[in-house]
């Protein structure tokens, strides 16, 4: 199976420093896999996920896009300014207008049929992320790429969420890669997981990442929780992770599970 996305090496500086971001990870997505990326507040989540849309310049390594791939994003910010009035339907139509038909169809998909004529500062959060995700769904994707999508919603409408996304990789065979912070919906939804801390700190199925020594360090023991991302305690050392027999530092390729 080739893959949609594939990088190696990848190092990330912070805009206008020289100060890492990312070093040294290795990524890769295959067609119609559910991945996610969990980590702290500023481990470089979405730094990865720029850098592999080729929004990011690299430090070092390299990212292979396969030939012809389409990509749907919906980036973590998406301001929308309450001062021009914009209709669901006319967003759906930018920057490429599409039909009455195919706006309909691709709302209905993700569950907001019927919003075409609504302002887009009256729908509801999870409303909102229902159209952006339909916006991203519109020109066939082989890969959805969600920077925190849930963000803003309540937990029955974040498992609602994350119960679409399975579905729309069960219609459309579209790949997934998705940065989130609902640990026990991620831990259920993805096929891979993926634990970021400026480095990749351990990777793979939910079931090994959520038993992982690595990931237990970042997140706490009572890690299932949503709580346990913000309350997070890195409290193990770096320096001496190598006695340990542990993933991190500048060598982070010990415990990864290996790609499919
Ligand atoms: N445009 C920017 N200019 C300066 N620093 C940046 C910029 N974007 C990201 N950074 C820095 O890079 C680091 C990683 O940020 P990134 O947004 O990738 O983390 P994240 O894991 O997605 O965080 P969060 O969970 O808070 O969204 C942070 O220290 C952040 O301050």
């Amino acid at each position: 199976m080739s893959a949609l996305i594939e990088a190696r090496g990848l190092t990330i500086q912070r805009p206008g420093s020289h100060e890492t971001v990312l070093q040294n990870v290795d990524f890769r997505i295959g067609p119609q896999e559910i991945v996610t990326v969990v980590g702290p507040n500023g481990s470089g989540k979405s730094s990865l996920v720029r850098a592999l849309l080729g929004h990011m310049p690299l430090a070092a390594g390299r990212v292979v896009r396969k030939p012809g791939l389409r990509i749907g994003y919906v980036p973590q910010r998406v301001q929308v300014d309450t001062t021009i009035p914009i209709t669901v339907r006319r967003f759906l139509s930018l920057p490429r207008r599409i039909s009455d038909d195919v706006a309909a169809r691709v709302l209905t998909r993700t569950g907001v049929q019927g919003v075409e004529a609504r302002q887009l500062t009256q729908l509801s959060g999870g409303q909102f992320q229902r159209v952006l995700l339909a916006r991203a769904l519109l020109h066939d994707p082989h890969l959805l790429v969600l920077d925190e999508p849930t963000q803003g919603l309540d937990q029955p409408g974040i498992v609602a969420f994350y119960k679409l996304i399975e579905e729309v990789r069960r219609q459309t065979g579209a790949a997934v890669l998705m940065v989130s912070h609902d640990l026990l919906v991620v831990m259920r939804a993805s096929d891979r997981v993926i634990c970021l801390n400026g480095h990749i700190c351990c990777e793979g199925t939910p079931q090994h990442v959520s038993t992982a020594p690595e990931y237990r360090a970042l997140f706490g023991a009572g890690s299932e929780g949503t709580l346990a991302l913000y309350q997070h305690h890195h409290d193990h050392d770096h320096d001496h992770d190598h006695d340990h027999g542990h993933g991190h530092g500048p060598h982070p390729h010990h415990h990864h599970a290996e790609a499919p």
